[in-house]
């Protein structure tokens, strides 16, 4: 079975690569998005997107890489959470997309700008535990009608169709 490697051991992020890859051997590995923990633009999500899967695909054995990284971005003084993928193949192309978007609360901001994390931020406010190893802020704000891992395997599939797109 061919192998992809995935630069996270977020089982959200896993579990939408397999079920959009089901054809080959998903593999999560720990690698460095060489960005903020908590992204604070679109530039900078997608940046680390594109180191995750670089080093993946760079890794022994991958056929493909894939990154996937959360951030938030400002559109005037709101904030929205923002989610950006890569996909990188044995050739080092780069293929990139973007999840959906929704607007955080204020008091999510005001943490966020603190210095927080997004996912500390979020088990504070849920009073729960890993957010964002469930449903995630888009489960949380969006009364479960989106799960972060549904909102990954959007963005997957833009990318396995690009991919497909170009092979
Ligand atoms: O282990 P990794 O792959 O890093 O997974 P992660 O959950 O930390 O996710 P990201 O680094 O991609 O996201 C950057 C930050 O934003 C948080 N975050 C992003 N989207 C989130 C969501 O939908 N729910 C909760 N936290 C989220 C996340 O917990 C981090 O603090
Ligand atoms: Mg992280």
């Amino acid at each position: 079975m061919l192998k992809i490697y995935v630069g996270s051991q977020n089982p959200t992020k896993i579990e939408s690569v397999k079920s959009v890859f089901p054809e080959m051997e998903a593999i999560g590995i720990e690698v460095e998005s060489k960005v903020a923990a908590q992204p604070f633009s679109d530039e900078e999500t997608l940046e680390g997107a594109i180191n995750r899967a670089r080093e993946c695909a760079s890794h022994n054995k991958a056929y493909l890489g894939i990154g996937l990284e959360g951030g938030v971005m400002e559109i005037d003084d709101d904030l929205y959470l923002c989610n950006w993928g890569a996909l990188v193949d044995n050739k080092e192309n780069i293929y990139t997309a973007s999840g959906a978007r929704i607007l955080l609360p204020e008091e999510i901001k005001r943490d966020l700008e603190k210095g927080k994390e997004l996912g500390d931020v979020m088990d504070e406010f849920t009073k729960k535990h890993d957010v964002r190893k469930n449903e995630g802020a888009i489960g949380i704000f969006t009364n479960g009608a989106i799960q972060r891992e549904e909102m990954f395997t959007h963005v997957v599939k833009l990318l396995k169709g690009q991919w497909t797109y170009n092979h």
